[in-house]
């Protein structure tokens, strides 16, 4: 007798939530666990805010900002076990992460114009990975709420920013000095302000998302629970 396996229902799953509360690393976990392609679309915005810099325009310039929102080319790798982000053909995954970016990365997102031009990349990525695979696991600001409001699964990931400073400082290896702490704290309190008040999409949990402190788990235990939702939504 033979035995039918059949694919997995295909699933969108929306991540969003503040800075440094683990959404890349449980999304990109939850995806290489599920066979799923995971979109960072942090990265994308990193990576305009990149070409902007490199072009001499001043992220402050709104008008100018918006003018050059359709000229850069830019490009994600979906696996999570290897994601990539090229700017006309650049590979821009290591500049992205440095402090002149991440300084200027939420005047730039702010922008309508930017942030049309992403959503509609992002929009078209999230299509394709659902039409031809198990899915994909999409981690941003505004996913639940305004880029794929109809997603099959929203979470939200929360952490006290105490938390979240503490495990971004641990990045950087070294003492974790109370000064350090407390810059590293500002920055992302800073950085969440400015995502969550600006007009255009900003960060907020969507009312159907599922809210997760990932403050007191570990990241097995937070990929575990969000795999758990996946597959009971597969099974309804
Ligand atoms: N549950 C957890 N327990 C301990 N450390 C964690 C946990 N989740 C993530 N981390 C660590 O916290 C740091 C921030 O995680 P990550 O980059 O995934 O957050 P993020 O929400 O994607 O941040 P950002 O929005 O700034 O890109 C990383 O060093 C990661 O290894
Ligand atoms: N869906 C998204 C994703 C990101 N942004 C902006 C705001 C963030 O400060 C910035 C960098 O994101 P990170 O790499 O830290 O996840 O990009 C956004 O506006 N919408």
């Amino acid at each position: 007798m033979r035995t039918t396996v059949s694919a997995p229902t295909p699933v969108v799953v929306a991540i969003d939530g503040p800075s440094g509360t683990g959404k890349s690393s449980t999304s990109k976990g939850v995806a290489a666990r599920l066979g799923m392609a995971y979109l960072d679309t942090g990265a994308q915005y990193r990576a305009i805010t990149w070409w902007m810099l490199r072009q001499g325009i001043d992220p402050a310039d709104t008008a100018a900002v918006a003018a050059a929102a359709e000229k850069p080319e830019i490009v994600s790798g979906t696996d999570p076990l290897a994601p990539t982000i090229t700017v006309d053909g650049t590979d821009v995954s290591a500049p992205i992460r440095g402090a002149e970016v991440t300084g200027a990365v939420s005047a730039v997102s702010a922008v309508p114009e930017i942030r049309a031009r992403i959503t509609g990349l992002q929009r078209s990525i999230a299509e394709g990975a659902a039409a031809s695979g198990p899915g994909i696991v999409v981690e941003g600001r505004d996913i639940g709420t305004t880029v794929l409001p109809d997603a099959d699964l929203k979470i939200f990931l929360t952490a006290a920013p105490e938390v979240r400073a503490a495990r971004r400082s641990g990045e950087l290896g070294g003492p974790q000095d109370a000064a350090r702490l407390a810059a590293t704290r500002a920055d992302l309190v800073r950085r969440d302000t400015a995502d969550s008040s600006r007009t255009a999409s900003p960060l907020a949990r969507a009312g159907d998302a599922v809210e997760l402190d990932t403050g007191d788990l570990t990241l097995e235990q937070v990929v575990e629970r969000v795999v758990a939702m996946i597959e009971e939504r597969r099974s309804a």
